[in-house]
């Protein structure tokens, strides 16, 4: 399988730049290159450097990922979802609770754009656990909520979904080998938690079937972030 070459175990990191500004994230990519990793642009950092730095990002040949979680009424997510994808960018996401009808508008709206980006479904929020879904009255067990929002998803025509790799057994089981899914929530075994619930360390995640790992603070917060991408890289080509 691809996942014997060590250049794509790399790239299947996307480092999330959640920077308060497009000058301290061109400090980390500056150092960084496509074949390394992917880049995720969220909505610190996109709200306040805009466009031109996701731009920016994808002519410096990176995979891009605007992860910008959009929820909103079927016509209003349609339509940034093709702007988004008129950015150039690889992947972008909404949110799965928008529903079936939203879900197969955003895929309209990437298709008029005239670009193929990916676009994923975020399913239960990796800061989740069961009681914070219960809170917002979800009742179900938080797992088959997150399978029955990838359900929803693939039936929608959308490419994957964002969710914890502590889910992708059963995803990869119920949705097929193609079903991209998008795993944050990643923690090497001796970095904090954060405001993470539902974590996996990198190789066990690959292992658990995810296709491809967000990695924000881990990296962006160390001493030395690209030292740590590459003890990142490292561990997941020595588990293999
Ligand atoms: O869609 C996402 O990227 C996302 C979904 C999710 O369920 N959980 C989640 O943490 N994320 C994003 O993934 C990144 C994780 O960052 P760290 O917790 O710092 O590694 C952040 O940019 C989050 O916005």
């Amino acid at each position: 399988m691809s996942q014997l070459n060590p250049k794509i175990h790399a790239s299947k990191i996307i480092v999330a730049l959640d920077y308060a500004d497009a000058t301290s994230a061109l400090a980390l990519v500056n150092q960084l290159n496509p074949a390394l990793c992917g880049l995720k642009v969220g909505k610190e950092l996109f709200t306040a450097a805009g466009p031109h730095l996701v731009e920016t990002l994808v002519n410096k040949g990176f995979n891009v990922f605007l992860d910008l979680k959009f929820h909103d009424i079927p016509n209003t997510v349609a339509k940034a979802c093709e702007a988004a994808s008129r950015l150039g960018v690889w992947m972008l996401n909404v949110h799965a609770s928008g529903g079936l009808a939203m879900m197969q508008a955003a895929k309209e709206g990437v298709a008029k754009s005239g670009q193929q980006p990916l676009l994923i479904a975020v399913t239960v929020l990796t800061s989740m656990d069961q009681a914070t879904l219960n809170q917002i009255g979800i009742a179900g067990n938080l797992q088959d909520q997150v399978l029955k929002l990838a359900q929803l998803t693939q039936q929608a025509g959308l490419d994957g979904v964002v969710c914890s790799a502590q889910e992708a057994p059963v995803l990869r089981q119920h949705l097929g080998a193609d079903f991209c899914l998008v795993t944050p929530g990643i923690r090497p075994a001796d970095a904090k938690s954060d405001d993470q619930t539902r974590i996996v360390t990198p190789a066990k995640a690959l292992q658990l079937g995810a296709s491809y790992l967000v990695v924000g603070r881990p990296i962006t917060q160390a001493t030395n972030p690209l030292a740590s991408l590459q003890s990142i890289v490292a561990e997941i080509t020595k588990s293999l």
